[in-house]
């Protein structure tokens, strides 16, 4: 496939189009939609994407989902002011979008029972958005009422696990959605949406690309701007991601309109996110010290930690606009209030450097200042 894809690349890259083609040309008809897979240059939201010569996107969004997926399974409540101040510490490390909670039922989700609580309370920084969880109208009438500008809706490509998670069938909760969606645009919201067990389920096992693909599509043509589709229990490998994301692409969602989520309970995150921008894919989600988990599936681990899709992203030279300084503060703030060592590896390295240097910096310091000691002593 990366084959094809460089090929198409070249192709298109040095102007075969329908415009440039022999008349009568089959390109343009085998390109068209092919092109959807090709990592050119293309448009997010706003902004537009280039490609490096390797192929990978020469700038990724992080959609940071720590505040949200991360901490809504806890098992003890987290206060919200740790809540409030996790969010206002990631508000200044250069991150564009902060997923901050859920407008839920608190009888599903009583960690996040304070959903509208934080948003009143949470710095909103110029220039980042933040958005909410929406299940459903109630939801969706919470989520304005506390003034939230962005919402998304999240589906399943497994009928077991939709029902499991939002209590209800695959086709029922987009009708569901489908309200959500309209709803929230007459009012200028924009709304994400997210296809959870893309690749594998914890209740179903296996998931087959084109149901993924199906679901997906269904929010694109809803009117989704963005649909992030979910490795929710962290099954996936590059191969899997690869089939799953193809069957999106052919089923008319394009790469610029697509985000991946992924977990890494298998050690695969890092790898099956490099597959992902290798097909056109620029948004990333992830959470801040490898944060969540899956309260349907025992053993599955949090969302991949933001700090590794960074270090990975800093090794290709791709841009991320991130605070290096500013994400270890909150990746540390967090693992501490919550009292559990920090799951992102490249963090733990990190700050274990950044601890050494302090220490090597204040005894530095101390030396300094013990040398001039006894020249003060001798001046008196
Ligand atoms: C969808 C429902 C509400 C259906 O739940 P239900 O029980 O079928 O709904 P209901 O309409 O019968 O309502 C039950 C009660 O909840 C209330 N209620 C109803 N809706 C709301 C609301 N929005 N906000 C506040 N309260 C609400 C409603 O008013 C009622 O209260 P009562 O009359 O009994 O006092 C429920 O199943 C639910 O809230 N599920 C959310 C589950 C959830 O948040 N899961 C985690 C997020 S998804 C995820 O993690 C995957 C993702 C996105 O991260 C990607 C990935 O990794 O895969």
């Amino acid at each position: 496939m990366r084959n094809l894809q460089h090929v198409l690349s070249r192709a298109l890259a040095s102007g075969v189009s329908s415009a440039g083609a022999a008349p009568g040309s089959a390109l343009p008809r085998i390109l068209g939609p092919l092109a959807a897979w090709v990592p050119a240059a293309h448009a997010v939201g706003a902004r537009s994407v280039s490609t490096l010569p390797n192929g990978l996107p020469s700038s990724v969004t992080i959609y940071e989902v720590g505040p949200r997926d991360g901490l809504q399974n806890e098992k003890k409540i987290i206060p919200t002011d740790v809540k409030v101040a996790f969010i206002d510490k990631l508000s200044g490390a250069g991150f564009k979008v902060i997923e901050a909670t859920s407008f839920v039922s608190p009888k599903w989700v009583p960690q996040l029972g304070d959903a509208a609580e934080v948003v009143g309370r949470m710095r909103k920084a110029p220039g980042v958005e933040y958005p909410v969880l929406t299940p459903n109208m109630k939801g969706l009438a919470g989520a304005l009422a506390s003034g939230c500008r962005e919402v998304a809706v999240f589906a399943a490509a497994s009928e077991a696990f939709s029902r499991k998670n939002i209590n209800c069938s695959v086709a029922d909760s987009l009708k569901r959605f489908e309200e959500v969606v309209v709803a929230a645009r007459k009012e200028g919201v924009k709304v994400r949406g997210y296809v959870s067990c893309a690749v594998g389920c914890p209740l179903q096992g296996r998931v087959e690309p084109a149901a993924a693909a199906d679901v997906g599509a269904a929010l694109h043509h809803m009117g989704c701007y963005e649909v992030s589709m979910a490795d929710t229990i962290g099954v996936g490998t590059p191969a899997s991601m690869e089939r799953m994301l193809a069957a999106t692409l052919a089923a008319g969602v394009p790469a610029h309109r697509l985000a991946v989520h992924c977990h890494d309970t298998y050690g695969m995150a890092i790898a099956n996110i490099v597959a992902s921008l290798r097909m056109g894919v620029s948004v990333v989600d992830s959470s801040v010290a490898g944060l969540g988990g899956c309260p349907y599936a025992r053993g599955a681990t949090g969302n991949v930690a933001t700090e590794d899709v960074m270090y990975m992203l800093d090794g290709y030279g791709i841009s991320h606009g991130l605070d290096w300084d500013a994400v270890l503060d909150a990746s540390a703030f967090i693992s501490e209030a919550l009292g559990r060592p920090n799951g992102s590896r490249a963090a733990k390295a990190l700050l274990a450097k950044r601890a050494d240097a302090a220490a090597e910096a204040a005894a530095a310091a101390e030396a300094e200042a013990a040398a001039k000691e006894p020249k003060a002593a001798q001046a008196a």
